[in-house]
C-alpha cells in the first residue's frame, strides 16, 4: 500500500454533526446593533471581540462558522491582514466574509480590494433590517451546501472522524506549519489488535460497531484542540499531534492503551463477545530541509510493527 501523504486539496472540516443551527461569527470591537441584528436568526451567534483569540474559533476540533462577519471598523483590526489570513488558511478560506462599512465614505478602490482579498459581500452602515437579513441568509446558505459538499469529501462515514483525505491536508498543513515554527510534530498511528478474526467470527457489521466504538474511545483521548484524530483505513487510525514532543505523544498513547483495557471491563455487548486492545506507532520529528512528512508517517508505522511484533496491546516509539 502507498501509505504516502497525497496532494493537497481544499479541506474544510466541521467536527459535529449539524443538527445544530449554523454558526455566524461575528469579529467586532463593540456590542453593537450588528449584535442585536444578528440575535434575531435562527443561528448560533459567536461574538469575538478580542481579535487575538481568533485561533479558539477556527480550528480542527471546533464546529466551524458558516460566516464571517467583520466590522470595518474595529480599530483593532487590520482588514486586509484579516482577510489574507482567513482566505490562506484551509479551514477557514472557504467561509464566506462579510464586512460592514459605512458605504456612503467608503472608497469605491478599498470594496475592490477588499474583494480581491476574499471579501464575499458588504453590507451598509447603518443597517437596513431586511438587506440585512436577506445578504446574511443568501451568505449562510450557500456555505451549507458548501460545508454538505466538504463533509462528504473529508469526513469519515461509518466514524465521522476525518477521513483519510483529510488527514493527508491536515498533515500537509501541519508540517508546514511546524516547520515555520520550528516547532515538534508528533504522529500517533493506531491498529485495532485482531480485527480480522473479529470480523471473521462475528460479521462484517459487529465489525463496524466495533470501529465506531474504537473511534468514540480515541476521541476521548486528553488532547488539544488543534490535533487531528482521523480514520486513515480500515481499523487504522491516525493522531497528528502538532507542537508536541516524544513525551506528550507518549503520554496519550499510554493513556489510549489503558482506556482501551479498562473498555473490557465494562458491559457493552461487544466487549462480552471478545477482549479488545490496540498498538500504537508513535514518532517525533522537528521538520527541516532533510526530514518529510512521510518520514514522520514511515517512522509511526515502523513503531506500529514494532509493537505488533511485541505481543500488541502497547506502543511503541520510533527509534
Ligand atoms: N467491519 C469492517 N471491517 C473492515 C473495514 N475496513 C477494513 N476492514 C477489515 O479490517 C481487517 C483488517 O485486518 P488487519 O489489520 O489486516 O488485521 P488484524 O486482524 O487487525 O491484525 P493485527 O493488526 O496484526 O492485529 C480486514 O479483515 C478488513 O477486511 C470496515 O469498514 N468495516
Amino acid at each position: 500500500m502507498n501509505r504516502v501523504a497525497d496532494q493537497p486539496e481544499i479541506f474544510h472540516l466541521q467536527n459535529d454533526a449539524s443538527d445544530e443551527p449554523p454558526k455566524v461569527l461575528l469579529i467586532d470591537e463593540e456590542s453593537s446593533n450588528i449584535v442585536l441584528s444578528l440575535q434575531a436568526l435562527p443561528y448560533e451567534i459567536e461574538h469575538l471581540i478580542d481579535y487575538t483569540k481568533l485561533g479558539n474559533h477556527l480550528n480542527y476540533n471546533v464546529r466551524l462558522p458558516s460566516l464571517i462577519m467583520v466590522n470595518s471598523h474595529c480599530k483593532m483590526v487590520n482588514v486586509d491582514s484579516l482577510l489574507v489570513r482567513l482566505k490562506q488558511s484551509e479551514l477557514s478560506k472557504t467561509i464566506p466574509v462579510i464586512l460592514f462599512c459605512d458605504c456612503i465614505n467608503q472608497c469605491p478602490d478599498d470594496k475592490i480590494r477588499a474583494f480581491t482579498l476574499g471579501c464575499d459581500d458588504f453590507i451598509s452602515l447603518p443597517i437596513d433590517p431586511r438587506e440585512f437579513v436577506a445578504r446574511v441568509q443568501s451568505k449562510v446558505q450557500s456555505a451549507l451546501y458548501h460545508q454538505e459538499v466538504m463533509e462528504m469529501a473529508f469526513k469519515d462515514d461509518l466514524s465521522g472522524l476525518i477521513n483519510r483525505r483529510g488527514y493527508n491536508y491536515a498533515l500537509i498543513n501541519e508540517w508546514a506549519r511546524c516547520k515555520r515554527a520550528k516547532k515538534t510534530i508528533s504522529m500517533l498511528i493506531v491498529d485495532i489488535d485482531n480485527f480480522k478474526e473479529f470480523n471473521d467470527k462475528f460479521g462484517h457489521a459487529k465489525g463496524d460497531e466495533l470501529i465506531l466504538l474504537a473511534s468514540e474511545t480515541l476521541n476521548k483521548a486528553d488532547k488539544r484542540s488543534s490535533d487531528v484524530v482521523a480514520r486513515y483505513g480500515g481499523d487504522e487510525f491516525i493522531f497528528l499531534l502538532p507542537d508536541c514532543n516524544y513525551d506528550g505523544a507518549s503520554k496519550i498513547a499510554r493513556d489510549l492503551v489503558e482506556r482501551f483495557n479498562k473498555l473490557n471491563m465494562t458491559h457493552n455487548h461487544l466487549l462480552k463477545m471478545s477482549k479488545f486492545s490496540i498498538s500504537i506507532g508513535v514518532s517525533s520529528l522537528i521538520p527541516n530541509q532533510k526530514n518529510t512528512a512521510s518520514d514522520l508517517f514511515a517512522r509511526a508505522d515502523d513503531a506500529l510493527y514494532k509493537a505488533k511484533k511485541e505481543g500488541k496491546n502497547c506502543w511503541k516509539r520510533a527509534d
